[in-house]
């Protein structure tokens, strides 16, 4: 029995939460006053979404075989991304073997190089390339943390981001990631409220839960060093993507000026492996947060983790759901995971792309049993009441 090629692929939009998480309705924790790089407008300063960060949607890909058999993934990238799938990258799948994962994302990223190296379009490269572990686990009957050498702990353990920290320790996590809510634009007053806002939360969750801070892209050097400065009296385990994602002088100096002790993260807005070859050999952060699903996809991840592996610099990747946790099974440097907390208050544990999913797992105090993902490929199924959207059907 020869190996299956591919036969057909097809890309679909979907509206509502999933793979785009900060399309959310109204009274979300995650668009609540949160610092970001568009904060300096008044007018764009309350909600996220007014500025269009859900403006993409989500990307469905669906890559079927010869043999019948259907992989598919989901990522932020909506209708652009389904244009660059349809019109651009499934001319390299089609007639391809399902073994040819390599071979097609380096055709995928050079003949996109002209005008991808980041953003929507490695975004999309990342979605294919997901479908195509998927479909490989799927026809080889195997999970996909089996196709990538195997697991090195049979426990995942994770920290919560969300509002609530607090409520995150009573369900188990090992430690609470706070969205920052005020940036330089607010002034002194607002860095006192960001420090209070985290002050009362270690009030909350006493001396050793661990407590970091999200900045989102929104700082400069200058007020991120004030505010790292200010947060170690209370405890400040690191402070994340403060800088925009191509500042990595910035980030440099900034891993410099931040007390000793506390660690600098940033990542998820970086793509590739030259991009975290920039972070990495330019010492700008001790911890890499790829997204699997924005940096190039699996097949990229695992060259970023091996290079980060060398500097020996932890790859926590940002919360991307199953297609992180498959991939921090399997790695030493990858000790802990993120858990987005999609509830409206962060005040229950629901399936981190809900509704999208059906099989998605979701950590049980804190932790979640690799038996939690013994399924074939990624272990999920598109849920069939989400409505599907095909813009360029061929
Ligand atoms: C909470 C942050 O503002 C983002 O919404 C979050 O998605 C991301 O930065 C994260 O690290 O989870
Ligand atoms: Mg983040």
């Amino acid at each position: 029995m020869g190996i299956p090629t591919i036969k057909h692929v097809r890309a679909f939009t979907l509206r509502g939460g999933g793979a785009d998480y900060h399309d959310q309705a109204d009274g979300h924790w995650i668009d609540d006053h949160i610092a970001t790089p568009m904060s300096k407008y008044p007018e764009y300063r309350q909600s996220r979404r007014t500025f269009g960060i859900n403006v993409l949607g989500t990307l469905v890909v669906e890559i079927e075989a010869s043999d019948g058999t259907v992989g598919f993934a989901v990522t932020t990238g909506g209708e652009p991304a389904a244009y660059i799938v349809e019109k651009h990258l499934a001319r390299f799948l089609e007639g391809a073997k399902v073994t040819d994962i390599e071979k097609i994302w380096d055709q995928m990223y050079q003949s996109t190089l002209y005008y991808g190296r980041k953003g929507i379009v490695i975004n999309t490269i990342s979605g294919v390339d997901l479908a195509l572990w998927d479909l490989l686990g799927k026809i080889r009957q195997e999970p996909v943390h089996q196709l990538l050498g195997g697991a090195v702990r049979d426990e995942l353990q994770f920290y919560a981001t969300g509002a609530r920290p607090d409520l995150a320790q009573k369900m188990g996590f090992i430690g609470g990631k706070m969205p920052l809510h005020h940036g330089p634009a607010e002034g002194e007053e607002g860095l006192r409220k960001n420090l209070e806002e985290l002050a009362t939360m270690r009030e909350r969750v006493g001396p050793d839960f661990w407590l970091m801070l999200d900045c989102w892209m929104s700082l400069d050097l200058n007020y991120a060093t004030k505010l790292a400065v200010g947060a170690h009296k209370h405890g400040l385990k690191w402070i994340e993507e403060a800088l925009p994602p191509d500042d990595y002088w910035g980030y440099a100096a900034l891993r410099n000026n931040v007390p000793k002790g506390m660690l600098v993260t940033t990542g998820e807005h970086e793509a590739t492996r030259w991009g975290f070859r920039m972070l990495l050999e330019m010492g700008c952060c001790d911890i890499i947060q790829p997204d699997v699903g924005w940096c190039g996809g699996l097949t990229e991840l695992v060259k970023i983790s091996a290079l980060a592996d060398a500097h020996n610099a932890l790859v926590i990747p940002h919360g991307s759901s199953v297609y992180s946790y498959h991939f921090v099974a399997t790695r030493h440097n990858s000790p802990f995971a993120e858990f987005l907390m999609m509830a409206p208050k962060a005040d229950e544990v629901v399936p981190m792309f809900h509704p999208q999913l059906l099989g998605e797992p979701v950590p049980v105090n804190g932790r979640m049993r690799l038996s939690a993902l013994d399924q074939p490929g990624f272990g999920v199924t598109l849920n069939p009441e989400c409505q599907l959207h095909r813009p360029y059907s061929r």
